[in-house]
């Protein structure tokens, strides 16, 4: 049977990436393979020490779509973030108001937790158009468009995210948002955005991630 093809919506979510390229606190990363933003200090110290709590409550072992064999590919701990707790709603909010992509675009709010040794290997987060759970994980809200990923503290080592295509790294700090297009402009998946969340080597570290779709979540 052949596959559905992703459907190209032109013109959904196609203004956020003007909205982040406009905003004076945005750092693009000059990059002609892909959009990629950092915006320091997004997210201030209590709203982040609040949310690392949450995760230490509900965290469980993270899973990969797609599995690949290599079991040690994604060894942090995850949860899904509560929307009633009222950081959690406003951090949701505060992202939606960052990009211009409308809440209903963004799945549910996560947490990870790495400890000494955990990492999550080289990937990139949009599902594989050829892969066998396409169908499974986009038949409803279609594919990932943007990603952002909050850093919620300062590790003593180790736990940077790097985008091997462009050899960028980034390093954590508490507050930090890294936010970028997994999509090229023409709306096809950009392998460029390939990246490793490095193995943490000294201390925890706790981030949160979002991800938006081509349509209404749920
Ligand atoms: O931990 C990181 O630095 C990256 C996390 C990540 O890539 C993801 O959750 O999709
Ligand atoms: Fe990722």
């Amino acid at each position: 049977m052949t596959k559905t093809q992703p459907e190209l919506i032109v013109g959904v979510n196609q203004g956020d990436a003007a909205a982040l390229a406009a905003n004076p606190a945005v750092q693009k990363v000059p990059n002609p393979k892909l959009e990629l933003f950092i915006y320091k200090n997004f997210l201030d110290a209590e709203s982040c020490a609040h949310l690392i709590k949450l995760i230490d409550i509900d965290r469980r072992p993270s899973t990969i779509a797609d599995p690949n064999g290599d079991d040690y590919f994604r060894t942090s701990e995850t949860c899904d973030l509560n929307h009633d707790d009222p950081v959690v709603a406003a951090l949701d909010k505060q992202l939606s108001e960052l990009s211009g992509i409308e809440q209903k675009y963004g799945e549910t709010l996560q947490g990870q937790r790495y400890e000494v040794g955990q990492e999550f290997k080289a990937h990139t987060d949009y599902f594989e158009p050829q892969g066998q759970d396409y169908d499974r994980y986009c038949s409803v809200a279609g594919q990932r468009t943007w990603t952002f990923t909050v850093y919620l503290n300062d590790v003593d080592a180790g736990g940077a995210t790097r985008f091997k295509a462009i050899k960028k790294t980034v390093q954590p700090e508490t507050g930090k948002l890294l936010g970028w297009n997994n999509r090229r402009p023409d709306g096809s998946v950009n392998p460029s955005t390939i990246h490793h969340g490095m193995k943490v080597r000294k201390g925890l570290k706790y981030i949160i991630t979002k991800w938006y779709r081509e349509k209404p979540w749920g």
